[in-house]
């Protein structure tokens, strides 16, 4: 798959584990930065990163700042994405396999390395439960999304 990553000044030493760690995995990464410890705008990097999702360029992205909270909360009002913000091996099994996720956020003061590099594998590795009762549920988090977008 390829995966757009992008992280906040909090985030900027977790995503440079989690690049190597999604490389690892056998994945192509894209990364949208930032690049170095200087202080910017989460909501500018998951824009970029959602983007790159909603249109195809790529398969999934992950998103990182301090504790992942802002970067989930920008994702989750791009329509199209679903984000889920994880810091346990269990949710992030559960978010694929429950809520079709294509988009991770995670919070570097919170998760130790270890950890999140445990659950970015677990993550991409993890199917969505097609034809199961959660694909009715996703339509109803789609038909949400649709009633509260605003046509042009
Ligand atoms: O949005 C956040 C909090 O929910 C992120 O953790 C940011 O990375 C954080 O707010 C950045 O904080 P800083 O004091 O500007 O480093």
């Amino acid at each position: 798959m390829k995966i757009a990553i992008g992280a906040d000044h909090a985030g900027v030493r977790l995503k440079e584990d989690i690049k190597q760690q999604v490389i690892a995995l056998g994945h192509e990464v894209e990364d949208l930065g930032c690049h170095c410890s200087d202080s910017v705008d989460y909501p500018d990097y998951a824009l970029k990163v959602c983007d790159q999702v909603v249109s195809g360029q790529a398969d999934r992205g992950i998103l990182i700042c301090g504790t992942g909270i802002g970067m989930s909360i920008a994702a989750n009002k791009v329509p199209g994405i679903r984000c889920a913000l994880v810091s346990d091996l269990f949710s992030a099994k559960a978010t694929r396999e429950h809520n079709d996720t294509n988009v991770l956020a995670l919070g570097e003061r919170v998760v130790g390395p270890g950890v999140a590099l445990e659950i970015v594998k677990v993550w991409l590795e993890t199917e969505f439960s097609q034809g199961s009762r959660h694909e009715g549920r996703v339509s109803k988090l789609k038909s949400i999304e649709e009633k509260y977008s605003i046509h042009p």
